[in-house]
């Protein structure tokens, strides 16, 4: 997945809101993901729409992704903000509850018809059991509207199945499963859900922790203080990077050339190993030119 921009912080911005608008312009995170569904209530739909319609025509683009989560393609309100997302030439339109392929090409079709823009992607929200189950569906959609990135809802999903999700979220695994496996075999980018509880930074870099080891590309956020724990914990660790070197000079010295395993630290190496220890080190390579440049820009 080296070619796929870095997602470590996917921050979801409620469109109805003047003030966290106004915010999201100087936040740090990889995406935004302006929201037009669940955050806006539906006497505000319309007004959310075109607050956020003047909002991303007047504000200058950062490095942020842009994406628009529009309403359900089957509503009126879905199809009037999947036009305004081309209108503005957003990076990306996120579907809400995708149940299978079809859901893509609806939308894909409806962005051909509107003359949007060749580099406009599709993403997906997975949060439905229907979704779940049709993800390698999803996931394998061929041509240009193969989703640009998974995105889990584990709110919709823990209402859809009835689940009673404890801290470590055993219960929610079964749902997860599917996606990732998908995501990997289509070589695209899955983004963990949300952290409800804001104010537990312990609980939420936890998460961050657990949704990294499991493969996932990063993670959606709902506040603004859970960007900077996002950005780093889903960049590899000095640790990791150390190893990553250690690996790689190991195979670059000659006594080791030609050898397709050899013994690290008392650990056996492949050279599969050194496939990952390049992809590694590319992708610690990015965050930091990313994060310097953050961190000289004005906030
Ligand atoms: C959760 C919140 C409602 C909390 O809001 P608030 O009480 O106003 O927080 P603060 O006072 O701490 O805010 C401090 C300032 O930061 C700005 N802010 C807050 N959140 C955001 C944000 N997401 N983006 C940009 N700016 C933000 C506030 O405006 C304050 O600024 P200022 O007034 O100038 O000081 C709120 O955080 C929020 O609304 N979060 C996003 C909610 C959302 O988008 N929900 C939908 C996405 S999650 C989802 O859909 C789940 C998924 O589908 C699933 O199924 O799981
Ligand atoms: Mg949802």
């Amino acid at each position: 997945m080296l070619d796929a921009p870095l997602l470590r912080s996917a921050l979801f911005v409620p469109a109805g809101n003047a003030r966290a608008l106004a915010r999201a312009a100087n936040l740090k995170a990889d995406a935004l993901l302006f929201d037009l569904e669940d955050s806006a209530a539906p006497a505000e739909k319309d007004a959310a729409r075109e607050r956020l319609r003047d909002y991303l025509r007047a504000t200058p683009k950062g490095r942020a992704l842009r994406v628009v989560r529009i309403n359900p393609l089957q509503s009126r309100e879905g199809t009037e903000d999947l036009l305004m997302a081309r209108a503005v030439r957003a990076d990306a339109v996120l579907l809400p509850k995708v149940s299978g392929p079809q859901d893509l090409e609806e939308a894909g079709e409806a962005l051909v018809q509107a003359d949007a823009p060749d580099t406009m992607r599709l993403w997906a929200m997975i949060e439905t059991p229907h979704g779940v189950l049709a993800s390698a569906a999803i996931a394998g959609v061929p041509g240009r509207w193969r989703p640009g990135a998974l995105v889990l809802g584990p709110n919709d999903l823990a209402l859809s199945a009835d689940l009673v999700v404890s801290p470590g979220r055993a219960e929610l695994m079964p749902f997860l499963g599917p996606v990732i496996v998908a995501g990997a075999a289509y070589g695209v980018p899955v983004l963990d859900g949300v952290f409800n509880d804001f104010g537990d930074e312990p609980g939420f870099r936890a998460e961050c922790v657990q949704g990294r080891a499991m493969g996932l590309a990063g993670k959606t956020l709902i506040h603004p203080t859970q960007i900077p724990p996002a950005n780093q914990l889903f960049r590899p660790s000095e640790d990791e990077m150390r190893r990553a070197e250690a690996i790689r000079a190991a195979f670059a010295d000659p006594v080791y050339a030609g050898r397709g395993v050899i013994r690290l630290d008392g650990r056996m190496v492949e050279r599969l190993h050194l496939e990952q220890a390049e992809r590694l080190l590319a992708r610690a390579a990015l965050a930091r030119q990313i994060d310097q440049s953050d961190e000289e820009s004005p906030s």
